[in-house]
């Protein structure tokens, strides 16, 4: 029951109502609503700008590192009472993310995958998903898990071809889920032209957005038609790897109620001191990503010129970079590259010594991986088979470091590896397909 409906005096907190299943909302914070009204900046400004209430004017939110809170009455009621339902500092982030974001609400949870739970107990048995068939090992595992388990149907398609989408979009379609650039093939989605076609078949069904290889710093997915956007905090956001962390975003305030109604009950929100670090994160986040970019640009330029077939939608041969510039303002940091050879690539990953070999992405450090034996190892190799995976592709993850220094590592792993051949006017890959891509958009 609401405070205005029991007769108790009103309650002192943001939102005193009911959800849309008629739970009373414990106290919580606010929905996030970015300041209507005031001179909206250029985004690097806003990632940075805040107007926070604090008593002494601190200049960063505090940590409110506390699990319960006093009420001033014998009803409670205050705006806060327990860090599982709200804390000061998590609002404080929230509303930033909503306003970065272009959203309503916004919503921060422990990770990206707890994100996409968050998202996916909007499901019921029977209900339809429509996903690509080249996503992150996680999100993978997390839609089978559904499949198997609680009787969602999840359909996988190349998302690249909206034809595709459309021929399985059906009034059973609950979820369209889509992921773009793809992680770890680098494919772009067509999100306006998607979510077109799901809204037109079935005004119902969610088209949902993984925004993490691109964050709000290069595309605003609820601006083209998504209606949730979600992405690992853990990545570009937070910037550092010393936390993970998932956010999510929405415009309609009933969706954005159920969510948060999953995050209480679950106790999936993220905690004060991580949201805090997630703040200090967003405030560089502009910063970061244009060197990440122009490093990246570098770097995918360069094994590109050697002769590798290089996958980044900052390269003009991608084949769908005219698409990806259509949705996004930069190429982001993240690029893949094959040898032709799994064992050839084994060796360069081992030879790189400034590249960690890491998982994640979007780090102030480079990294080096091989998605099929890492990051998406969850997914079998049949189905990676399947999915047309190439077992050497090697993932490089962009950092800050110099350029220079970033391709003299890399050149120099690629000589120790054998995978050039030297010649007077520098090397060439040996062992690699030319540039071309099957793909179409
Ligand atoms: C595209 C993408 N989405 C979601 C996730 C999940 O994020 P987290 O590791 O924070 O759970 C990851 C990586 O883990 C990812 O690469
Ligand atoms: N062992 C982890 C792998 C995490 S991969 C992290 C990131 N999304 C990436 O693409 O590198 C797992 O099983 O999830």
């Amino acid at each position: 029951m609401s405070s205005s409906d029991n007769g108790s005096p009103p309650l002192n907190k943001a939102f005193s109502r009911l959800d849309i299943d008629g739970h009373d909302l414990p106290p919580s914070p606010a929905p996030s609503s970015p300041q209507t009204g005031r001179r909206r900046y250029a985004l690097a400004t806003e990632l940075v700008y805040t107007e926070t209430k604090d008593q002494y004017g601190s200049s960063s939110i505090p940590i409110y590192q506390s699990a319960t809170f006093k009420q001033t009455s014998a009803n409670g009621g205050n705006e806060y009472d327990y860090t599982r339902s709200g804390n000061p500092t998590r609002t404080h982030l929230e509303r930033h993310l909503a306003k970065i974001m272009n959203a309503g609400r916004a919503l921060a949870v422990g990770s990206g995958m707890g994100a996409l739970d968050v998202i996916t107990r909007l499901l019921r048995p029977g209900d339809e998903v429509i996903t690509g068939d080249d996503l992150y090992g996680g999100t993978n595992r997390l839609l089978t898990y559904l499949k198997n388990n609680q009787g969602v149907i999840v359909h996988h398609v190349d998302t690249t071809n909206v034809s595709n989408v459309v021929a399985v979009i059906s009034d059973k379609t609950a979820m369209v889920l889509l992921e773009t650039p793809t992680n770890p093939l680098i494919k772009i989605v067509d999100i306006p032209s998607i979510a077109r076609a799901t809204h037109e078949v079935n005004a119902k069904a969610l088209v949902i957005v993984d925004n993490t290889m691109l964050s709000p710093m290069l595309c605003n997915p609820l601006d083209l038609g998504a209606d949730i956007v979600y992405e690992s905090g853990t990545k570009y956001l937070s910037g550092h790897h010393d936390i993970m962390a998932g956010v999510i975003a929405c415009n309609d305030p009933d969706i954005g109620d159920k969510m948060y109604f999953t995050i209480n009950s679950t106790g999936c929100g993220l905690s004060p001191n991580d949201s805090f670090l997630l703040m200090r994160g967003i405030k560089t986040l502009a910063i970061r990503m244009e060197r990440q970019q122009a490093n990246a640009q570098r770097i995918a330029e360069f094994l590109e010129s050697h002769g590798f077939r290089v996958r980044f939608p900052g390269l003009k041969s991608h084949p769908q970079y005219d698409l990806h510039w259509s949705i996004a303002r930069g190429a982001g940091a993240v690029l893949s590259f094959e040898t032709g050879d799994v064992t050839l690539s084994e060796r360069i990953v081992e030879a790189a010594r400034l590249w960690g070999i890491s998982v994640s992405f979007g780090c102030v450090n480079s990294l080096i991986s091989m998605p099929c034996r890492m990051s998406h190892a969850s997914i079998d190799a049949k189905t990676r088979q399947e999915r047309q995976m190439p077992e050497d592709i090697i993932r490089l993850c962009v950092g800050i470091e110099d350029a220079d220094d970033l391709i003299d590592d890399l050149s120099r792993a690629l000589v120790q590896a054998g995978a050039v051949t030297l010649t007077l006017d520098g090397f060439h890959a040996n062992n690699v397909s030319a540039v071309t891509d099957e793909t179409t958009a």
